[in-house]
């Protein structure tokens, strides 16, 4: 399999030097030059797969003979064992239609664990094989930083910086990360939003002398490697419900903040999973949802709400959805983005959004309404949801319609996020692992959002 990017540029790459390019070279993100296409034979074979087999076929569809199968297989084996729970992904049924997918059992406590211990195993095999250096430079709202970070800490040849909004993230978030205190790995607190660390890595990758001279490399889902894991639990949802005698089409609802975890769904559907509707939920920070709703994207003011972690303005994955929107056209993307570079926004002509709006629904879901959901379905199902999970459910109660079957991605435990929970009465006994990090020091160094002073400590770093 080959990869291309969303704008043009840039010859088409192997999986290897595509996952280490990161961003693509041009500017746009990296994608697989064909989708896979999946029959219903294949779907009924895979059927009753194990997690970890299942991901072992979908990701040889996109690595190809690039990594030999008894290596893969060990890559993946070894990524999910460290998860607590044997499905690794569990679905629980919560009320009639509503199932909820568990994506928080692996060791940091949120979906990203899903993706980032297979791609730290992954850096660490191309490191070892290739004599590759590994520079990985990331960005993060809260929950990347620290899944990324447990994914490398302490590898031979591989060395981590996360950039974190300063005192933007939950106490746990921050714990999580800045309480590592490996040689390989740097914590740097930017004054300033999400958006701000994302905006400086992205000009950092883009500034190719600069990030070839520092072998800088993405674990953010800019890295296509991140989107083609999240995509496996999407399709071992489905195999779940199928197994219980569910055989229509599924909805899915995703909190959504940099369009990485719905992208994922969206490329299973391109496969061939029957996806019905994919619900996009996100919080006050809404322009995804303006977007699918009014058909313009245009940042609006930064809020800080009750889910951090989706406290984002300007979302990377939104370029892909934009690629294949537009018929696969890198030239309307590079104009596009060049659009959004200098007008700030994209408006997109009434039948194009006609087709967005075949393909998702979208929610914005309020402040207190997040916290009701917590309320509601902790009285009524004694199913304790986190802030970024109850915008996901609430989207869903508000646009599935009877009869429909809907898995809510449950992306993070709600002991991430006490700060919320604990608003609404609701006590609740952290992990031990969770409990374990207010005893630890921390290590973390707050600096300004300049893309010449992260450089420069990133120079001494590397
Ligand atoms: N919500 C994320 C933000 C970064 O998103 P990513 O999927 O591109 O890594 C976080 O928790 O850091």
């Amino acid at each position: 399999m080959k990869y291309i990017s969303t704008r043009g540029q840039v010859s088409p790459t192997g999986f290897i030097d595509a996952i280490l390019m990161g961003l693509a070279d041009d500017g746009g993100l990296l994608v697989p030059e064909q989708i896979p296409q999946l029959s219903s034979d294949t779907l009924k074979q895979w059927q009753r797969l194990s997690y970890q087999e299942l991901a072992l076929e979908i990701f040889s569809l996109y690595i190809g003979d690039e990594i030999p199968r008894a290596d893969l297989k060990k890559l993946v084996d070894d990524s999910y064992a460290t998860f607590r729970h044997e499905d690794v992904t569990p679905v629980r049924r919560v009320n009639n239609g509503l199932h909820v997918m568990e994506l928080f059992h692996g060791p940091t406590f949120a979906f990203k664990d899903v993706a980032l211990q297979f791609l730290g195993n992954l850096y660490s095999y191309v490191s070892k094989k290739n004599n590759s250096i590994i520079h990985i430079l990331g960005a993060t709202s809260g929950d990347t930083g620290a899944s990324a970070i447990e994914g490398v800490r302490g590898k031979q040849g591989i060395r981590i910086c996360i950039l974190h909004p300063h005192q933007k993230v939950s106490k746990v978030q921050e714990l999580q990360m800045t309480t590592v205190n490996d040689s390989n790995v740097l914590n740097l607190a930017v004054e300033g939003t999400f958006d701000d660390c994302q905006r400086i890595i992205k000009e950092l990758f883009a500034d190719v002398e600069f990030k070839h001279q520092y072998h800088l490399r993405a674990i953010n889902s800019i890295n296509i490697a991140r989107i083609l894991a999240q995509t496996v639990y999407y399709f071992y949802a489905y195999f779940q419900l199928a197994n219980q005698g569910h055989t229509e089409k599924v909805n899915f609802s995703v909190p959504t903040g940099n369009f990485g975890d719905i992208f994922a769904g969206f490329l299973a559907q391109k496969m061939g999973l029957p996806i019905n509707k994919l619900i996009l939920a996100t919080n006050e920070n809404n322009i995804l949802a303006r977007f699918v709703n009014e058909g313009v994207y245009q940042p609006g003011e930064f809020k800080g709400t009750y889910s951090p972690s989706m406290d984002i303005q300007v979302a990377s994955n939104f370029e892909r959805y934009l690629f294949y929107l537009y018929g696969e056209d890198s030239g309307i993307i590079a104009t596009l983005m060049e659009q959004f570079k200098t007008e700030g926004s994209i408006t997109i002509p009434g039948d194009v959004l006609q087709r967005v709006q075949s393909t998702f629904s979208a929610y914005s879901v309020e402040n207190e309404t997040c916290l009701d959901t917590i309320s509601e379905y902790y009285e009524k199902y004694d199913y304790l949801l986190d802030p970024h999970t109850a915008c996901g459910v609430a989207a869903a109660d508000k646009l599935m319609a009877d009869g429909e079957i809907t898995v809510a991605l449950s992306t993070a435990h709600p002991a991430k996020f006490n700060e919320a929970i604990e608003l609404r009465k609701i006590e609740q006994t952290y992990p031990k692992q969770i409990q374990a990090l207010f005893n630890k020091p921390q290590f973390q160094r707050v600096v300004g959002g300049s893309n010449e002073e992260i450089k420069d400590q990133l120079v001494k770093f590397f």
